[in-house]
Order: structure tokens, then C-alpha cells, then sequence
């Protein structure tokens, strides 16, 4: 049974013509990388998954037990609180704050859960892993990550490669948009977005 689909989804900003007939399911398990060129519209398409943009045309499909969490762009945490406000706050929202997830997220990153800085003082690397982590924090059943290896090391993307794989592994489902392919990660399947459309490979 599918989590989400979507259904001939087409997008234009003015005369730019981004999306064109775009269809994908997405399954409990399925792991999709989604590669193009630099303004092909990979965040574009997770905009309107996400309900952030509208569709000029097609539609999204949910299943009634679809839960997402994302990672698009630059993610925004308020500046002067800390990391443990953030992520407390940002899953507070939805009444869904897991101490002992978040903290278990923080090891994998290597981050201090604990540590009372605030974020204006964290590097692009450290925003990036805490981006990963308010995405997946809240046991969602489908995770949209938007090239999630930026500014991450070595050992920070050897780390996300394990949190997909076992992400997918518990019937979750993830769909990467990003420049770089990931050799340790399970794809299921790969798609390219080229003159708005997306190709399966
Ligand atoms: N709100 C907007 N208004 C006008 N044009 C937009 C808007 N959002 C995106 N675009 C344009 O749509 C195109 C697709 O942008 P998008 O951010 O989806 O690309 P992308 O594939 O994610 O690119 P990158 O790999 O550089 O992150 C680009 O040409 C961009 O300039």
C-alpha cells in the first residue's frame, strides 16, 4: 500500500516551466534518490510534497498514516536559543518530543544535546546534522531529505549512510535529492529530473 503519490504534478513560475507531468509512488521501504542539474527542481517537487507550494496542476495523494518530515534548503532554527531548545520546541509543536530519540540522533552526530550555545555559534556542518536530526526526530514514516550531505565530513556522511539504511530497514521511507550518490546507502530505485520531468533508471 502506497504513502504518498503524486499524480501529474506540473509547475511553472511565470514562464519557467519547472515540472511537467510529474508521477511517483512512494512505498513503506523504498529508499529514491532523485539527481538533476543545479534549478531542475528537486526542491520545487518536495515544496509542494510538503504542502509549502501548490501544484498548477496534478495533485499529492496521502495515505491516512502518512507522517513527513523534511530537510529543504537551509533548515531555520531561531538563532539565539540552543540546539536542545530547537529541537525541543520545533517537536513540542506537534506533541511529539522523544528525549531519548533526539539524544540518540545527537550521538550518532556527534553533537552535545546538552551544550547551551546558542545556534548562531554552530558551523554550516553542525546546522546540517541538526537539520538531519529534526527531520527524522519524530519517528515519521517518510523522510524528504534536500541534498543532506552539504557541508557534512567524511565521517558525518558515513553516519547518514547508516541512519537511511536503518531508517528504511524500519519501513520507513526516504527520498534524497541531492548532487551526490551515496555508495553505502540501499537506493531502491533512481531517478533523474531533467526539462521538468523525472525519469526512473
Ligand atoms: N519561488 C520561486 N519563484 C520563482 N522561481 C523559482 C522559485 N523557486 C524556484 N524557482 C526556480 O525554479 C527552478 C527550480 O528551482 P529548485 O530550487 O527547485 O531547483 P533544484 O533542482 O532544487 O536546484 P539545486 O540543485 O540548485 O538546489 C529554478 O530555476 C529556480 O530559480
Amino acid at each position: 500500500m502506497y504513502l504518498l503519490k503524486c499524480e501529474g504534478i506540473s509547475k511553472s513560475f511565470k514562464s519557467l516551466h519547472v515540472l511537467d507531468d510529474i508521477n511517483l509512488t512512494v512505498n513503506p521501504g523504498d529508499c529514491l534518490y532523485i539527481h538533476g542539474k543545479n534549478g531542475c527542481g528537486k526542491s520545487t517537487l518536495f515544496k509542494i510534497i510538503c504542502d509549502i507550494l501548490q501544484a498548477d496542476q496534478g495533485q499529492i495523494v496521502k495515505s491516512e498514516d502518512l507522517s513527513i518530515g523534511a530537510l529543504i534548503e537551509n533548515p531555520g532554527f531561531i538563532e539565539e536559543e540552543s540546539l536542545h531548545y530547537n529541537l525541543a520546541f520545533l517537536a513540542d509543536l506537534k506533541n511529539h518530543y522523544d528525549e531519548q530519540r533526539i539524544r540518540e540522533l545527537c550521538a550518532l552526530f556527534q553533537l552535545d544535546y546538552d551544550n547551551r550555545s546558542p545556534m548562531k555559534s554552530y558551523s554550516v556542518g553542525m546546522r546540517q546534522k541538526a537539520g538531519i536530526i529534526q527531520a527524522v526526530m519524530e519517528n515519521q514514516n517518510c523522510i524528504l531529505f534536500d541534498e543532506p550531505t552539504r557541508g557534512l565530513d567524511k565521517e558525518a556522511i558515513e553516519q547518514f549512510e547508516h541512519l537511511i539504511n536503518d531508517l528504511i530497514e524500519k519501513g520507513c521511507c526516504v527520498i534524497i535529492a541531492s548532487h551526490d550518490y551515496l555508495p553505502n546507502v540501499h537506493y531502491t530505485k533512481t531517478y533523474l529530473l531533467e526539462s521538468g520531468k523525472l525519469m526512473a533508471e
